[in-house]
């Protein structure tokens, strides 16, 4: 089955991002993951993470950041994962259909079981926050 393009946000807050317990049930039941979902026909990326999260976080954010699309096949679907380094502008956090939510360090993130399809966004993560920590000031900007 292919289910095509899934969008997931990195939600960025404090040197920390925002993960989700996959609930019993559904596919990759019990797994951490980013929030997001499928991207409906005739919808764009950001349309599809703008509903997502309102739907499963009640929060809207801002996107920082397009990380690299992640094509994977599980046994029994194939899909296009692409994230999104986020933050939040308006509303908390809550759980919803997740069976729990944990804000991490990236440093943290080896302990949690993601699904396969987030270890290459997990990595470039790691990368891009090594070079740039989050919150850090704008290098451009700096003063010589
Ligand atoms: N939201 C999200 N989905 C992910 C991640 N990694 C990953 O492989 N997926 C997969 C799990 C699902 O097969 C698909 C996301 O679709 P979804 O969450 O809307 O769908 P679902 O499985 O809950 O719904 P369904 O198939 O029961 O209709 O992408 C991730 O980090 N976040």
């Amino acid at each position: 089955m292919v289910i095509g393009d899934v969008v997931c946000a990195i939600i960025e807050r404090d040197g920390r991002f925002l993960i989700a317990r996959r609930p019993e049930g559904k596919h990759l039941a019990r797994k951490w993951e980013f929030p997001g979902g499928k991207v409906e026909a005739g919808e764009s990326e950001a349309a599809a993470l703008d509903r997502e999260l309102q739907e499963e976080l009640g929060v809207r954010v801002e996107i920082i950041e397009r990380l690299t699309p992640v094509e994977h096949s599980y046994p029994d679907r194939s899909l296009r994962l692409i994230a999104f380094r986020c933050r939040i502008v308006d509303g908390v956090p809550d759980a919803g259909e997740h069976e729990e939510l944990r804000w991490i360090e990236i440093d943290e993130a080896g302990a949690y079981d993601f699904p396969e399809a987030d270890l290459p966004i997990l990595a470039e993560y790691r990368l891009k926050i090594a070079a740039v920590p989050p919150g850090a000031p704008d290098q451009l900007h700096k003063a010589d």
